[in-house]
């Protein structure tokens, strides 16, 4: 994918018309397979622009997280080329690392709202010899950046802000030198577990390795440091996490690799959900086997639901029975506005805990579940670290998507079940899935009959 999703800011959602959610007139019977997987796509970008040859990412994400962190890898020096593939959802990338000699002394990069951009690509310009400024979308200002930034500089790479100061978040200028000493760094990563991963991708580069510790509250998102870790290890490159809060990643090479992406799991959970919002059928085939995705847990928590699920011969099928059973659920990360979703449409209540970093997402993700829920009819409230969702029957109406693709895909879910709800800015979902209005389109054109007469002449407001 070339810059053009990530020329298009997603952040404008007053300007976009509403998308009509699909409301399902028959319970889903439907195969899906969903593109390449964010996390590992962007991971893999950055391990191969620090590798020690060329390297092929097979069936990456294209989408506007990738396309923002092709862009930035190119302005550090990366090649990046795209080269025909098997991947149902584009072309392979060929990448060649970044090279001795920089493009450009002083270099500009749009994070967009990619935490994995804002956060990864800051420490891998600090081993680049020049000035790169970071910058992204208006709520990318708002999202947590200061212990990215306190690391850089404890590790003595000088880091101004617009007005020559210490910033506290975007935008804000990285001065590389070329090399990065290294040791021993403390930070604090409660507000998001993408500090340590962003450290621990470029730690094999520092001349001295990296022993990076976390102090303060937990850190969240354990699941996508332990991907982190298994890449890196993938790649040749030696990591120690057998002490809690503790990695250390020993200096070295990081090896070149030609790499399949496995399909992004959080993003197969609004198609699972279908099956539970409609009371059908949903399988996706190509479910790996052993991941490091936090999707996986789409097993468990569908089954709390009240779902049958069956993972045979790498096909994952959830059924859903003739009720979504309210439950509770610590720790989803990014699955939580799917979750959320559906225990909108439970009939017995959820508490979801473990999530208040949520509120520095693409948006304060626990208040909007809970305006857009409420604004529904339903019942949802914040606690200090989650939401109770309790049983009430919702109502036609518009769900705004606060320039974050998981509150798109969560009015979609609820749209299925709840006759006459519009989503505010469909078109976020091209943050990690730009096909998604086609993708829920098809799913639900399977086993319909070839002239469905979908929700023409329903009056509306009727819930499942
Ligand atoms: O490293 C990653 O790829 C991610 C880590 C998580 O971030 P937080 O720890 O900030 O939740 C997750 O929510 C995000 O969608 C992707
Ligand atoms: C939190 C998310 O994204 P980001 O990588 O921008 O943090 C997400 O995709 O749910």
């Amino acid at each position: 994918m070339t810059g053009s999703t990530a020329a298009v800011s997603q952040d404008s959602p007053e300007a976009a018309p509403h998308w009509p959610a699909p409301f399902a007139t028959r319970p889903v019977n439907a195969t899906v397979t969903v593109p390449g997987s964010k996390s590992l796509t962007n991971r893999f970008l950055v391990l191969a622009a620090l590798a020690d040859g060329p390297s092929r990412l097979r069936a990456p994400l294209h989408s506007r997280d990738s396309a923002l962190m092709i862009e930035a890898l190119r302005k550090l020096g990366a090649t990046i080329t795209e080269v025909p593939g098997d991947g149902a959802f584009g072309p392979d990338l060929e990448v060649i690392p970044l090279s001795q000699e920089v493009p450009s002394p002083r270099t500009r990069i749009d994070c967009g709202l990619a935490g994995t951009v804002m956060r990864f690509v800051p420490p891998l310009a600090a081993l680049r010899n020049g000035v790169s400024v970071f910058d992204g979308d208006p709520h990318a200002r708002e999202r947590p950046m200061g212990t990215i930034i306190e690391a850089l500089k404890a590790l003595g790479v000088p880091v101004a802000g617009e007005d020559g100061g210490t910033p506290a978040s975007l935008p804000f200028a990285v001065e590389g030198t070329g090399e990065v000493q290294g040791g021993h760094l403390v930070i604090d990563a409660s507000a998001s577990s993408q500090f340590v991963s962003a450290l621990l991708l470029v730690g094999a580069r520092f001349t001295e390795g990296l022993h990076l510790e976390h102090v303060g509250k937990p850190v969240p998102s354990l699941d996508h440091i332990n991907m982190t870790v298994a890449v890196l290890r993938g790649a040749g490159v030696s990591v120690d996490d057998s002490v809690p809060n503790h990695w250390v990643v020993a200096p070295g090479p990081i090896r070149a690799f030609d790499q399949r992406i496995e399909q992004d799991l959080s993003n197969a959970g609004p198609f699972l959900a279908a099956a539970l919002a409609s009371g059908g059928t949903v399988r996706i085939p190509g479910w790996p086997a052993d991941t490091t995705q936090v999707g996986d847990l789409w097993r468990s928590i569908l089954a709390d639901m009240g779902a049958e699920v069956s993972l045979v011969d790498g096909v994952l099928t959830v059924t859903g029975g003739s009720e979504i059973k309210g439950a509770d659920f610590a720790e989803t990360s990014e699955l939580a506005p799917t979750v959320a979703a559906l225990c909108a449409l439970a009939t017995g209540p959820s508490r979801l805990s473990g999530i208040a970093h949520l509120r520095g997402h693409e948006t304060d993700r626990l208040a909007a579940l809970v305006t857009e829920i409420n604004r529904l009819g339903g019942d949802a409230e914040e606690t200090s670290d989650g939401l109770v969702i309790r049983p009430a029957k919702l109502h036609a109406g518009v769900v705004h998507s606060y320039a974050d693709h998981r509150m798109a895909t969560a009015g979609a879910i609820l749209g299925l079940a709840v006759e006459g709800i519009q989503v505010q800015n469909i078109a976020t979902t091209a943050k990690t899935m730009p096909d998604f209005p086609r993708l829920w389109a098809d799913m639900l054109a399977q086993g319909q009959p070839p002239q469905s007469p979908g929700r023409e002449g329903s009056d509306g407001g009727t819930q499942h």
